[in-house]
């Protein structure tokens, strides 16, 4: 089991709790790659308003989503992406996993100021307080992985602001996720999937779920088996280690995989069930495109010497979103 955590310990709480909640985080990301977080910040108002402006969005016509095409390649993507378009399949080594095809489609928003790679928003009326919220959205979501580097910092034992200040300005992608209607038939065919397992790319992923359920987490010491997160309550804040944390500290910590498929309750179904369709949003928190994503000096020792090349944080995120749209 994933535990939780409360993260207003560390932003508010007495010496101790701090450094609690500093060891505790680092035992779950060591141990699952995963935790769960409440008191981070978000009320329920807000958490409904997001997937109530993700519906309106996914909600409209076709030729209005393809407006803001995501222009796929190796690009941070920005705008939105159809149906079986991304396979994040292609990233394994697994040729059973290699051929399945996800079942989603998803809208990707950078920082408000980029100029290189800037925002596509939708056009439609119904849309206008759309752009406001999500850019509001993503900046408290930023606010939630500074604080979480913070945490990292001391838990690592490396200097004050050392790690904040490769994460500033943002480069993070956020993704709302829509899953439509597939049948148990169809997920079971080995084919198709809702998303196939993977790990993020960034330094830690904040998710939130709507109530569908699906989601579910790799177990590090027996690859292929997975164990689910079944939505509990909708305030809590799933998170994930991603590959420039594991990157950073040269494999102690491990990019957490995860994949969604059946619901627990629906495992017994016959084929021709149909799991409800399913949203989620995920902030993929980026390091600022010119850091580097190899491991930190702290990490290399003579026995354990570096195992990941150096490269900045922008050319890692070109290197694997090029290989999402390979087949
Ligand atoms: O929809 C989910 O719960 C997971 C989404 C995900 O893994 C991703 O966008 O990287
Ligand atoms: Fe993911």
């Amino acid at each position: 089991m994933i535990p939780t955590l409360d993260l207003s310990h560390f932003t508010s709480g007495s010496e101790e709790q701090r450094q609690k909640f500093v060891q505790d985080l680092l035992a779950s990301f060591d141990e699952s790659g995963f935790v769960k977080l409440i008191n981070h910040g978000f009320d329920e108002k807000q958490l409904s308003k997001l997937f109530t402006w993700s519906k309106t969005f996914f909600n409209q016509p076709l030729e209005a989503k393809h407006e803001i095409p995501n222009e796929t390649g190796p690009r941070p993507m920005r705008g939105y992406t159809g149906l079986s378009i991304e396979y994040v399949s292609k990233l394994s080594s697994d040729e059973k996993i290699r051929i399945m095809s996800d079942t989603k489609e998803h809208f990707d928003q950078g920082p408000a100021f980029d100029t290189e790679y800037p925002n596509k928003w939708p056009s439609a009326p119904s849309l206008s307080g759309f752009r406001p919220f999500m850019e509001a959205f993503y900046l408290q979501c930023d606010e939630v992985c500074i604080t979480l580097v913070k945490a990292l910092e001391a838990a690592f034992g490396v200097e004050d602001g050392s790690l904040v200040e490769r994460c500033i300005p943002a480069a993070t992608d956020l993704r709302l996720t829509h899953y439509p209607p597939i049948t148990v038939g169809e997920m079971r065919s080995g084919k198709t999937s809702r998303i196939a397992p993977h790990s993020d790319f960034g330094i830690v992923t904040l998710l939130f779920q709507d109530s569908t359920g699906g989601l579910e987490v790799e177990d590090r010491l027996h690859p292929g088996t997975f164990a689910p997160v079944p939505p509990t309550d909708t305030m809590e804040m799933i998170v994930n280690v991603g590959d420039t944390l594991e990157r950073w500290t040269n494999g102690k910590l491990f990019g957490g995989v995860h994949r969604v498929a059946i619901p627990e309750p629906m495992l017994k179904d016959g084929e021709e069930a149909v799991l409800p369709e399913r949203y989620s949003m995920a902030y993929l928190h980026k390091a600022q495109r010119n850091t580097p994503v190899g491991p930190l000096p702290k990490f290399v020792t003579p026995e354990n010497p570096a195992k990941y090349p150096e490269m900045t944080a922008l050319e890692f995120q070109k290197w694997r979103n090029s290989i999402l749209y390979t087949y």
